[in-house]
């Protein structure tokens, strides 16, 4: 039944109800149901089934104390490999899209600089040929076959490309899209410098944008009653700079200049005079500062700047003690963004905070760290016991010099460390590499009969996308349906 014409859909306690069931029932919402109700539709989009299915396979990996760990996909045959090989789950990546999908057809680097609806789309194509699949299993009459197409697709929301407005807007096209669940980062979009320069890396929005992000999200989310799983990622670990001090949760991981520099940074030309002024001006957050400065009030400070953004706070450190210099005005880039002291405790203060808004949380790495893993999860599950926790493995690793064992231990030891999912973002795309190269070289090597050997007999040994399955299963429905509508006589 369509729940758009129950009673229920515009009910605010039948709301309620829904938001207390074991699905819905941690997450903290500020928000009634009058609000959701005045912006539901009269139309019911969400696709539950994948959602709710995901939502059992992340329950049953943490209660086995397992970690499910899935490639991304790039394209349908892909994705239909993925779950004939028996992955539950596959990543949509946004660095992968903008490779390979855009609205430009421009292929970039991995900026979130695309049109919103790029991934949406990469998704909607995706979940629709696990429909085309699960129809041609059924014809066949393979049951379990037709049920293992759906494979909940996870995909990448990056920043939520713009203000709560546009956030809403790409949540519902990632609703009606099929998608089973999204991560929303706290980015500032198209910010990203790839090899440090000027020592800029990522760039972050106060926590308070990211969490309107994640609110903005869910909102969307029950408007449309959807199911979808909500993820929140910081990428505090590799940050350099914010856009803006005015959360106090953000004054802790604020840097500043301790020395009373001539010019500001900006001021300074690119290249070495710049390297130079950062080091000359001693940056370190507030109450490093003020602690080599005045080590005995430090205790007092403390607790005078609880929940004080950098501006207040600075004032109490120079009532403290009058001569205190320290500037976060003055290592501002010409961007106007400030110094950030990314890392570890800023990622689990940042997770803390988002934790209870949504199902799962994220701390991006950029490398394994089990350390840092480790101190992640214990903070989350600690002051959130049973939360989803993800985790994922990017860029060159893990051939980064790891040892094989450690290598194959790894998923073992995140689950033990209670993270249920755990992804290879950029490995759709190493994988079609590999296998198009490969397959490429033997029909170079050997022609036709190459061809027959590397790629069409194994296709047709193991199914799809066989010749067999491309002209009799796929046809057997498309002439079904000519026989239903008939000669038009
Ligand atoms: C996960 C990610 O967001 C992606 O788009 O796949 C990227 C991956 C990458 O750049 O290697 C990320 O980690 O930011
Ligand atoms: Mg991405």
């Amino acid at each position: 039944m369509d729940p758009t014409s129950s009673p229920d859909w515009r009910s605010p306690e039948a709301i309620q109800k829904w938001w207390y069931t074991p699905s819905q029932r941690d997450i903290k919402r500020d928000y009634p149901p009058s609000t959701v109700i005045a912006l539901r539709d009269g139309l019911f989009e969400a696709h539950n089934r994948p959602a709710n299915k995901l939502r059992g396979i992340f329950a049953r990996h943490q209660q086995c104390k397992s970690v499910h760990l899935v490639p991304s996909v790039i394209e349908p045959v892909s994705l239909q490999m993925i779950s004939e090989v028996g992955f539950e789950t596959a990543y949509v990546s946004g660095g992968m899209a903008s490779m390979t999908d855009t609205a430009t057809n421009d292929p970039t680097t991995d900026l979130s600089d695309y049109t919103y609806d790029t991934v949406p789309n990469k998704v909607a194509s995706l979940y629709r040929s696990q429909l085309l699949h699960y129809r041609t299993a059924m014809a066949r009459g393979d049951t379990d076959r037709a049920e293992a197409s759906i494979v909940p697709l996870i995909a990448d929301g990056d920043s939520g490309a713009g203000l709560h407005t546009t956030v809403m807007k790409l949540t519902k096209l990632f609703v009606q899209s099929g998608v089973a669940g999204f991560h929303l980062d706290d980015l500032l979009s198209g910010a990203k410098r790839f090899d440090g320069h000027d020592g800029v890396g990522y760039v972050v929005v106060p926590l308070s944008e990211h969490v309107r992000r994640l609110k903005a999200a869910k909102l969307q989310l029950d408007v449309m009653g959807a199911e979808t799983v909500l993820i929140h990622r910081t990428d505090a670990m590799s940050a350099t700079h914010i856009t803006s001090t005015i959360d106090p949760r953000d004054t802790p991981f604020i840097l500043g200049a301790t020395v009373n520099m001539p010019t500001d940074l900006c001021e300074v030309e690119s290249g070495p005079l710049r390297a130079q002024w950062k080091i000359d001006a001693k940056l370190a957050t507030l109450e490093e500062a003020f602690a080599s400065a005045c080590p005995d009030l430090v205790a007092t400070l403390k607790t005078r700047i609880a929940g004080l953004n950098v501006s207040r706070a600075l004032r109490v450190a120079q009532e403290l003690y009058p001569d205190f210099f320290w500037s976060a005005e003055s290592p501002r880039t010409a961007q106007g963004w400030y110094a950030f002291k990314g890392g570890i405790d800023c990622a689990i203060s940042r997770s803390l905070v988002c934790a209870p808004l949504v199902d799962m949380t994220w701390a991006c790495v950029g490398s394994y760290d089990p350390k840092g893993a480790a101190q992640i999860a214990a903070a989350v599950q600690e002051a959130y016991p049973g939360k989803w926790m993800a985790y994922n493995i990017t860029g060159g690793f893990p051939d980064d010099g790891s040892r094989d064992d450690e290598v194959k231990a790894l998923p073992e030891s995140l689950a033990s460390l209670g993270y249920v999912w755990q992804f290879l973002p950029i490995a759709g795309l190493t994988a079609v590499a590999v296998g198009v190269r490969s397959v490429g070289l033997e029909i170079k090597k050997g022609g036709l009969l190459g061809y027959l050997q590397s790629a069409s007999r194994p296709a047709g040994r193991t199914g799809h996308p066989s010749a067999e399955w491309w002209w009799k299963d796929m046809a057997r429905l498309t002439d079904m349906a000519a026989d239903a509508i008939g000669e038009g006589l």
